[in-house]
């Protein structure tokens, strides 16, 4: 569906994105990670056709996106810093973005007034930041895009919109097949809305994991023995770490659970516990035994 393939773009002399694809299937929700700087906001303006590439193609279903309107016209981009007309009042800007997406609904327009409470006679510009967000998504969500770009979607917005929100979004993915490619710095934001997540650094993506694949790939576990542990104890085994406090150790590992568990009796621990791991420990294992500085990465 999205398809970005070899992407490198420069401003002057600063090389911003180096060789970088992502594939994003249809009707799923694409995650995209990144410190300060790393190319997000890029990434995203190319695919939204703001930007020409230097080198490379991006395409959405195998159109290139830049100078092409009709491809434009079946993406809503929702940007960290909206713009709306000054002097237009939200049903006027609901007005203008019916002209512009062939698809307007005028209908989901009236049934969103339930979900956003606010008076569409209002000029945009004197709301609040969050109410803003919310008329990008009452407006987004009326015109019945193929393709959502969200740069930080829910930033500003309070924990009950944000859920009404996420809700409407994937609502459109499972019933119109709406493709999504979501920008955060927040890691668990996104564990609960995104099949696959990449992680962007420094202009290219160091890694790129199908959620459900990673959470069955990589397990923690809690042991202890009674006499200390074993000679040679998961020796044969891809651990990602390990600590020690006293007598109980803390593992994580990567490998089929039942295979592990297995290994791991067959040494006769005294305790041995399957403790849950969020999706942020799983990154930060994962980058860490890449070598990257984690900390600069996750936020
Ligand atoms: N129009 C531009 N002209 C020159 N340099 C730019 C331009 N846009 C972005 N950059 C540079 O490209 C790099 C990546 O910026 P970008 O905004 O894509 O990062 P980001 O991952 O979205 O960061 P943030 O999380 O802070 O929003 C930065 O070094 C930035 O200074």
């Amino acid at each position: 569906m999205i398809e970005v393939k070899n992407l490198t773009k420069g401003f002057g002399k600063n090389k911003v994105l180096h060789d970088l694809s992502i594939n994003v299937r249809k009707a799923s929700v694409y995650g995209l990670l990144g410190p300060n700087g790393a190319g997000k906001t890029t990434l995203i303006k190319h695919l939204t056709g703001l930007y020409r590439q230097d080198q490379g193609t991006v395409t959405i279903d195998h159109k290139p996106v830049y100078e092409n309107p009709e491809v434009k016209a079946q993406i809503v981009y929702i940007p960290d810093d909206l713009y709306f007309f000054s002097q237009y009042s939200i049903d006027e800007t609901a007005k203008f973005y019916a002209k512009i997406y062939p698809q307007w609904n005028w209908n989901r327009y009236e049934q969103l007034k339930q979900v956003f409470p606010i008076d569409s006679k209002r000029r945009v510009v004197k709301l609040s930041k969050g109410m803003q967000k919310q008329v990008a998504f009452w407006l987004g969500i009326c015109a019945m895009p193929r393709v959502m770009v969200l740069d930080e979607p829910v930033d500003g917005l309070d924990p009950v919109m944000r859920k009404k929100v996420w809700s409407l979004v994937l609502q459109d993915v499972a019933e119109r097949e709406v493709t999504v490619l979501v920008s955060s710095h927040n890691l668990r934001e996104l564990e609960d809305v995104c099949d696959h997540v990449g992680i962007l650094h420094n202009g290219k993506i160091v890694v790129e994991r199908e959620l459900d694949d990673m959470k069955s790939d990589i397990h923690k576990f809690q042991i202890a023995f009674s006499d200390g542990i074993p000679e040679g104890f998961l020796e044969d085994t891809h651990i990602l770490h390990k600590t020690q406090t006293g007598s109980i150790l803390l593992l994580i590992a990567r490998g089929d659970k039942d295979e592990l568990m297995q290994k791991v009796k067959s040494a006769n621990p005294v305790i041995l516990d399957v403790l849950p791991l969020t999706l942020e420990e799983i990154f930060i294992y994962e980058l860490g035994g890449m070598g990257y500085d984690i900390q600069n990465i996750l936020i």
